[in-house]
């Protein structure tokens, strides 16, 4: 490193040198799941060098490690591809979490893995923030909690209800983990109860045979967002009749509106509601405080309990590493709104962080990669002027 800008560092952060420096030519990747793969896909193409820096010791590590046995994506499968890797069409609608690592394959193989780059005397520099949505398992801090006796999972630990098996399992929250899990815990003989505190929109996945998501994304064509959400609900009350009477309070704003407001996505059933109608899931209120083996609810209901599940949502870790104010919000998002937030300054981009899943990701890493590309070639254009400059001036002193 320059020794000027170093002494200018380490008067700001004394224990610099203690800290293990390596010097990178080209863009910098931090994280290497869709997102970062998408991205060094798209690069390696363009002829870029970069690296990939992943914190987990594999990549695709939430859909390898932090996802359940039986995950299906909820959405269609065309709307969770990666650019240029398209599922194949024997595979099913819903492809399986198996099917989704098995995309990931070939791009790991052709050369994005963990910090690898090709030697460069380019000094291009560029971050590309691909850490997620979901880098941190959101645990709330519940009075009680740390003495209730039983176990106590994350969502992103769960794995199958099979050890949960003759249990009465609270599971904690009702997005699309909440709903799933505990799905999964009926389908293995447990008895789930789910917290509802405050609201949730409930869809079918699919209406008449059809992605509900897909008909969504058709009407966004040609009507506006409120009046697809209007229509949403209508559609939904028709499916599904009025959940509110079981427990799942709608919220104020419509679907959409939501999502891009809020991040909370709806939740799009795959069974759970049929469950819940059935008394198979027991739908309670927010939760007051844990005793032994208890939980007391906010109306005052006593529940007795074996273990708890903690589907309590994900959160963004990137403002604990990346020391840029500017770019991101407090929470770790572009402050930006969407299509704009994939580019910062000085040479900073996001992917994946656009509350529009797998296709938001998708998109950006496009972007970038365009942007990118041709700011790389700018570069080493200029660099290979100079040096033929410089080479010309240095044969003409002899
Ligand atoms: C259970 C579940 C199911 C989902 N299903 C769908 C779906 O069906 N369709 C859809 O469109 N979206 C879905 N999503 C949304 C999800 O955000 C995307 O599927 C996708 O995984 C996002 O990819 P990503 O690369 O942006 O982030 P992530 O997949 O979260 O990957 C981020 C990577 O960065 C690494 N990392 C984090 N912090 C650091 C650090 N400080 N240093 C180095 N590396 C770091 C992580 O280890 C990880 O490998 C789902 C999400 C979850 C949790
Ligand atoms: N098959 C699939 O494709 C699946 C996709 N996913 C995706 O993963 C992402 C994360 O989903 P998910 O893990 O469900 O997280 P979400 O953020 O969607 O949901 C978190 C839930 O936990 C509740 N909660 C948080 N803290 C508390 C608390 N202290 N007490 C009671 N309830 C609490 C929230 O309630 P409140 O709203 O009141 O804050 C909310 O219901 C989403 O994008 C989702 O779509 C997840 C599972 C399966
Ligand atoms: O972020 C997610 O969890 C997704 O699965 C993708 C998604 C993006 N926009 C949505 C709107 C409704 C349901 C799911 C999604």
């Amino acid at each position: 490193m320059d020794q000027s800008l170093f002494h200018e560092l380490h008067e700001k952060d004394p224990d610099l040198s203690e800290r293990k420096w390596t010097l990178v030519n080209g863009p910098v990747i931090v994280g290497a799941e869709p997102s970062g793969l998408a991205t060094s896909a798209f690069l390696r193409e363009q002829g870029v060098p970069f690296v990939v820096l992943e914190r987990a010791e594999c990549i695709a590590s939430l859909w390898q490690k932090r996802t359940y046995d039986r995950l299906k994506l909820h959405l269609p499968k065309q709307f969770c591809q990666l650019p240029k890797l398209p599922f194949p069409e024997d595979f099913p609608e819903y492809p399986t979490r198996k099917h989704r690592l098995f995309m990931m394959k070939p791009v790991v193989s052709g050369g994005s893995r963990p910090c690898r780059t090709r030697p460069s005397s380019s000094t291009f520099a560029a971050g590309v923030v691909t850490t997620g949505e979901n880098a941190e398992c959101v645990v709330p801090d519940i009075e009680g909690l740390k003495d209730f006796g039983g176990e106590v999972i994350h969502a992103c630990e769960y794995k199958s209800g099979e050890k949960f098996e003759g249990q009465k399992v609270l599971v904690v929250g009702c997005g699309n983990s909440g709903m799933e899990l505990s799905l999964d815990l009926c389908n293995h003989n447990a008895s789930p109860s789910m917290v509802v505190r405050s609201s949730v929109h409930v869809f079918p996945r699919e209406v008449f045979g059809k992605s509900t998501f897909e008909i969504a994304v058709s009407m966004m064509k040609w009507l506006p967002l409120w009046l697809v959400d209007k229509l949403m609900l209508i559609l939904a009350r028709l499916v599904l009749g009025n959940v509110e009477k079981y427990g799942l309070k709608r919220p104020s704003m419509g679907p959409l509106e939501l999502k891009n407001a809020k991040g909370k996505t709806p939740v799009l059933d795959i069974g759970a509601l049929e469950k819940i109608k059935s008394g198979d899931i027991n739908v309670v209120p927010g939760i007051k405080r844990f005793t032994y083996k208890q939980v007391e609810l906010v109306n005052g209901e006593r529940l007795n309990i074996d273990s708890v599940v903690l589907a309590t949502g994900y959160r963004s870790n990137a403002p604990s590493w990346l020391q840029e104010g500017d770019f991101l919000c407090k929470k770790g998002f572009p402050k930006a709104p969407f299509p704009h937030g994939w580019k910062g300054n000085g040479g900073l981009y996001a992917v994946g962080f656009t509350r529009r899943g797998l296709s938001g990701a998708a998109s950006d890493a496009i972007r970038i990669a365009q942007d990118i590309g041709m700011l790389w070639k700018h570069e080493t254009k200029q660099h290979k002027k100079i040096s033929i400059a410089f080479h010309r001036r240095f044969i003409s002193q002899f």
